[in-house]
């Protein structure tokens, strides 16, 4: 049997219609495969995703065979040229350049991911470019990611793991790892959208007394299904005993997290952000966290990622570090997959995505 590695390697070069059928002694071409709408994929994304490419029959394309290592810029600029279609991940920066390299035929971009700051959207409905992304699917893994990571840090796991197996573990000591729990507390929500209600649910049965939350503007109906009361920025960082960063990275959002939102948050409050590294000023909360201005951060997103295993953060023990794997489930990325190749095939078909942005 074919390791899938193998399988994988082989579905790059494979031609994805059904190109021929032999009868008899005569091979009779069905289609000329050459005719077929170009697809570039930038990543070995799973197998579901590649199997709905290949069976379709509409498209042919060749794939960077690789899941360790982004296809590097100059290999991207050079496979684009031409394409009528791209299907790619959170890593690849999708700008004038890449789109300039491209040239005129692209018409689809679809992302194997919720979000999409690595895609300049000008520039994309500049050239009436559409583009496919994978929202709702993640949205179970991600929250499942972020209450673990939230306990993790608020309860101090890590630490206690590593002091189980170091020899720090003494006799039972009264005040020894201890942490924060969630019962009757109050759990901040920065910008709330289906993986922050996502959360709340989850995190509802462990007793929160109260759920807040901050956005551009209230948003009563999905508030409503986790009760939730709108405040001010301010009133988030202050009230929050466990803040949850849910928002899109945006302008508007750079850096949202700063000096100024930690210095407003009770020293007994955990930080945790599974949304994007670049709505953290990291220095700030490097700063935070090391004069005990904030008592713990989980992150699940850095800039850049990865974070280099010199950076100040890994230092601290009381910030829990995971390497962006928050829709990390077999199933949830095999969905997203496939979603995306879904949405690839019905935006080069002319017809509306099932997940697509309006720009
Ligand atoms: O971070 C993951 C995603 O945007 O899907």
């Amino acid at each position: 049997m074919l390791s899938s590695r193998m399988a994988l390697r082989r579905l790059q070069r494979i031609a994805v219609a059904p190109l021929s059928f032999t009868s008899g002694a005569t091979t009779k071409v069905l289609r000329d495969m050459s005719t077929l709408p170009r697809v570039y994929v930038t990543r070995q994304i799973p197998p579901e995703g590649l199997k709905i490419l290949q069976d379709s029959g509409q498209v042919q394309f060749e794939l960077w065979d690789s899941d360790d290592v982004p296809v590097p810029r100059k290999e991207l600029l050079q496979k684009v040229k031409g394409v009528d279609g791209l299907l790619c991940v959170l890593t690849e920066k999708i700008d004038a350049e890449l789109l300039d390299a491209a040239g005129s035929n692209l018409k689809v971009i679809s992302t194997m991911s919720v979000g999409f700051d690595h895609l300049s959207l000008e520039e994309l409905k500049k050239r009436g470019i559409r583009v496919g992304y994978t929202p709702e699917v993640l949205t179970d893994a991600v929250a499942e990611l972020t209450v673990a990571l939230l306990l993790a840090t608020s309860r101090r796991l890590i630490e206690a793991t590593h002091e189980a197996k170091t020899g720090g573990w003494g006799t039972w000591r009264t005040l020894w790892l201890c942490g924060y729990e969630l019962a009757n507390s109050t759990v901040g929500i920065l910008g709330l959208g289906r993986i922050g209600v996502a959360i709340a649910e989850r995190l509802a049965p462990f007793k929160v007394k109260k759920f807040i939350y901050t956005d551009v503007a209230p948003r009563p109906e999905l508030a409503k299904a986790i009760n939730a009361e709108y405040v001010t920025l301010d009133e988030l960082a202050k009230q929050s005993d466990f803040l949850s960063i849910c928002c899109a990275l945006t302008p508007e959002t750079k850096e949202i997290c700063n000096k100024n939102l930690f210095s407003k948050m009770k020293n007994t409050s955990i930080f945790i952000n599974t949304s994007r590294g670049g709505v953290v000023n990291q220095e700030d909360l490097y700063e935070a966290l090391s004069t005990g201005q904030i008592a713990g951060a989980g992150l699940d997103v850095t800039v850049p990622e990865p974070l280099p295993t010199t950076h100040p953060l890994f230092t601290l023990k009381n910030c829990v570090i995971l390497p962006h794997i928050a829709s990390a489930s077999y199933s949830t990325r095999n969905t997203m997959s496939a979603l995306a190749a879904n949405n690839l095939l019905l935006g080069l078909g002319s017809q509306p995505m099932i997940k697509e942005l309006k720009l």
